[in-house]
């Protein structure tokens, strides 16, 4: 009788602390499932890979199924105005889960506001008459006016993903204009150059591109970008086999391969009489999801980064190198074996884009 009236004025005693810690429990079990809201920038939000990549993000196919977005959805030429909004209404409409808000906006600094993430599609199209350079220094301008938006007002530690042709020139302009964001946050997308690679290797061994890996894409987003097959490897049932080895065609890989990759982006140019929008939509969602989770075990894919000198390219180009990631953080895969073909390539697409770097900075000082 004396240990059950002992019994229950001890749980009389201690029910307030159990009923506080059981509360406690309960908001922290639902803390760990809401996750923290990002905020994804698009700029040329109204053009065609806009179109396709914004139900991709609102879907979860770049930050995964239980990260919760808000879209800022940028576009600056004033008739595009009602198509944003037309747009914003369709993303409304479609009732995502995961889509918390919309901003549609022609006003950089209000599309810039905090985000934690910025897809940089917006620029000119080189138009069938229009000198490359005419191209580049106009979208030069655009990308210093957007840079200092972003530095100014996204978050500090902003993912930068830069598309807009000459890509990796924009995004070494980006990174000259917004200091504030680590040069190791600005990016320029050579996935799908690599995609395409694996794709026709995949066709040649009769194998699915998920099969293959480790293919390099180096340099520039243009046709001058090397494909480099030298330490790619596919899977067969009897484990993984070298894709040189292979394909026993030194001749095939150093001609055709390299020149259908260089110049896919053209043919779909010409078949669809417009640029590549769905396949760069999802690869760009593939490229932020590795760089946010990881790279898979084993396998690299290819980046547009900033030069720290690896493989003997000038410091501070924004280069596409292989690339691992984890958590994050990303970094150039070292110690690969170069031959003498793939060197003599890798220099002449740097040469490239230190001549484009070169004509950037004249224009800049001219304005
Ligand atoms: N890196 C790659 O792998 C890759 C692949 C495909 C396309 N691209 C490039 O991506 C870019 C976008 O392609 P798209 O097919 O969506 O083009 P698009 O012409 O359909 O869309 C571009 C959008 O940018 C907008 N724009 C123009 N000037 C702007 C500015 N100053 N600020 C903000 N927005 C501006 C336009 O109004 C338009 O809506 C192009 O430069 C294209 O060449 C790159
Ligand atoms: O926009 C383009 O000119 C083509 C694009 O860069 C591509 O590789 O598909």
């Amino acid at each position: 009788m004396e240990y059950l009236e002992l019994l229950l004025k001890g749980l009389i005693v201690l029910f307030p602390f159990a009923f506080h810690w059981m509360l406690i429990t309960y908001k922290w079990s639902f803390r760990k499932i809401e996750k923290e809201l990002i905020k994804v920038l698009v700029t040329g939000a109204a053009g065609q890979i806009g179109y396709a990549i914004l139900p991709m993000i609102a879907r979860g196919v770049m930050l995964g199924p239980n990260q919760p977005v808000t879209l800022h959805l940028f576009d600056n030429i004033k008739q595009v105005d009602e198509a944003l909004n037309g747009i914003k209404m369709e993303l409304i409409d479609a009732a995502f889960p995961l889509l918390k808000g919309v901003i549609a906006t022609t006003d950089i600094v209000e599309a810039c506001k905090d985000v934690n993430i910025a897809v940089m599609l917006g620029g000119l199209l080189r138009k069938e008459g229009m000198e490359r350079m005419d191209m580049m220094s106009k979208n030069m301008s655009i990308y210093m006016a957007q840079a200092l938006a972003l530095g100014k007002h996204a978050t500090a530690d902003c993912k930068v993903l830069v598309f807009a042709k000459p890509s990796n020139t924009n995004a070494l302009i980006l990174k000259e204009f917004a200091p504030s964001i680590p040069e190791k946050n600005i990016r320029c997308l050579t996935r799908l150059d690599y995609n395409r690679a694996l794709n026709q290797i995949a066709k040649r061994l009769k194998v699915h591109a998920s099969d293959v890996k480790n293919i390099i894409i180096w340099g520039n987003h243009s046709s001058t970008h090397h494909p480099d097959v030298n330490h790619a490897t596919f899977t067969t049932k009897n484990g993984e086999r070298l894709v040189r080895e292979h394909v026993a065609s030194d001749h095939w890989l150093k001609t055709e391969f390299i020149n259908t990759v260089q110049h896919r982006g053209l043919a779909i140019n010409k078949a669809r009489k417009a640029s590549s929008a769905l396949s760069a939509a999802s690869v760009a969602c593939d490229h932020i999801c590795d760089w946010v989770f990881r790279t898979p075990k084993g396998m690299w894919v290819s980046m547009g980064v900033c030069s720290d000198g690896s493989y003997g390219i000038k410091l501070g180009l924004i280069y596409s190198f292989p690339i691992k990631c984890e958590n994050g953080k990303w970094s150039i895969v070292q110690g690969l074996k170069i031959d003498e073909f793939s060197r003599a390539k890798m220099e002449a697409t740097a040469k490239e884009l230190i001549e484009e770097a070169s004509f950037a900075k004249s224009c800049l000082n001219e304005q």
